[in-house]
């Protein structure tokens, strides 16, 4: 895998006020990859999602950089070789417009072609995110579409021009586990078509582990851990990545054990020290007194002052 970044993030800050909801994120999405972002809800997923392809709040303050490579201007990328599919589909189509105009107009909005030559592209990708009949679903406003089929459109519409970057927010939250899977296929499959790395945001380490190649787990607002998905989840360094892992079903895909006590801190109640102490088995003086930096462990990173001494997740923790 190329490990020239394809969009770079560095030292990326969100605030709304005095209140700093993401705290230094740095990482690289690479050519082809895909990233994931984890956390629970208020880790920061979806804003740093978002600032990704320069769509912050407008309330929000946003500091540090993030860069396409070329340095190109993100806002003005956005669409073309960074686009977003959405947690709502809805909220991604317009619902007065049949999806295929929607399409193409997408398509007619980076190339010179003809209407014609638009609506046959927009037809296309639909049939190949698997919309039955395409041609004539291509007519059918989105309300006429169901929750899966909606979400597929989404995904033609974020892949049909061939962008370098697609960021997923929790693309199948509002999908039953049926169409989850079906969704995160024709997702998987469009990006490998159209070669494009994948920032996928998510709670499910499920997902993480059967979708993403590296993964960034975010606590409180910073990175707790951030590496290759085969070491960071096959043996976790950060306490907080082990606890989530614990918290995985041991025997059916329903059943999630309450291993993580307690909730994340809300961003303007955070204290001096890790924002993970309070919640965290093997938290000791230090931790409360200051924040860990990001440090090498184990060919990942983690910030943690015990990453040394984590256990295994599935005897210690559970
Ligand atoms: N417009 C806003 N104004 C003030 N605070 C905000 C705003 N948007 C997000 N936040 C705060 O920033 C924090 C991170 O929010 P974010 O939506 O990125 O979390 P998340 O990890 O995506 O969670 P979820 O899984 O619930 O979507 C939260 O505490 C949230 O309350």
């Amino acid at each position: 895998m190329p490990s020239e970044a394809l969009l770079s993030v560095r030292d990326l800050r969100i605030s709304f006020g005095e209140v700093e909801a993401v705290r230094g994120l740095t990482f690289d999405v690479r050519p082809h990859e895909v990233f994931a972002l984890v956390g629970e809800s208020g880790a920061g997923k979806s804003l740093t999602a978002r600032a990704l392809l320069g769509m912050a709040p407008r309330d929000a303050t946003v500091g540090g950089s993030v860069r396409l490579r070329d340095n190109v201007d993100l806002a003005a990328e956005r669409g073309r070789r960074i686009t977003l599919v959405p947690q709502d589909a809805l909220s991604a189509l317009s619902p007065v417009h049949p999806v295929g105009d929607q399409l193409a107009a997408a398509v007619r909005s980076v190339r010179r072609l003809s209407r014609r030559e638009a609506q046959a592209r927009a037809v296309a990708a639909l049939d190949r995110v698997g919309i039955p009949d395409a041609a004539r679903r291509a007519r059918a406003y989105p309300h006429e579409y169901s929750g899966g089929m909606r979400q597929r459109a989404v995904i033609a519409m974020a892949t049909v021009n061939e962008p370098d970057v697609v960021v997923a927010d929790e693309p199948t939250t509002a999908l039953d586990e049926e169409r989850r899977e079906q969704v995160l296929r024709v997702l998987a499959e469009q990006r490998e078509a159209v070669g494009a790395a994948l920032v996928l945001v998510t709670h499910d380490l499920d997902v993480v582990r059967d979708h993403a190649d590296r993964v960034l787990v975010m606590y409180a607002g910073r990175a707790a851990e951030l590496g290759p998905v085969r070491q960071v989840l096959g043996r976790p360094r950060a306490p907080y990545t082990a606890g989530l892992l614990a918290s995985l079903p041991q025997d059916g895909p329903r059943r999630r054990l309450p291993v993580l006590g307690g909730t994340p801190p809300a961003p303007d109640a955070l204290g001096p020290g890790c924002a993970f102490a309070p919640r965290c088995p093997l938290a000791t003086d230090p931790c409360h007194d200051r924040e860990p930096a990001l440090q090498a462990v184990d060919g990942r990173l983690v910030a943690c002052h015990h990453a040394a001494d984590v256990p295994d997740p599935l005897r210690k923790f559970v």
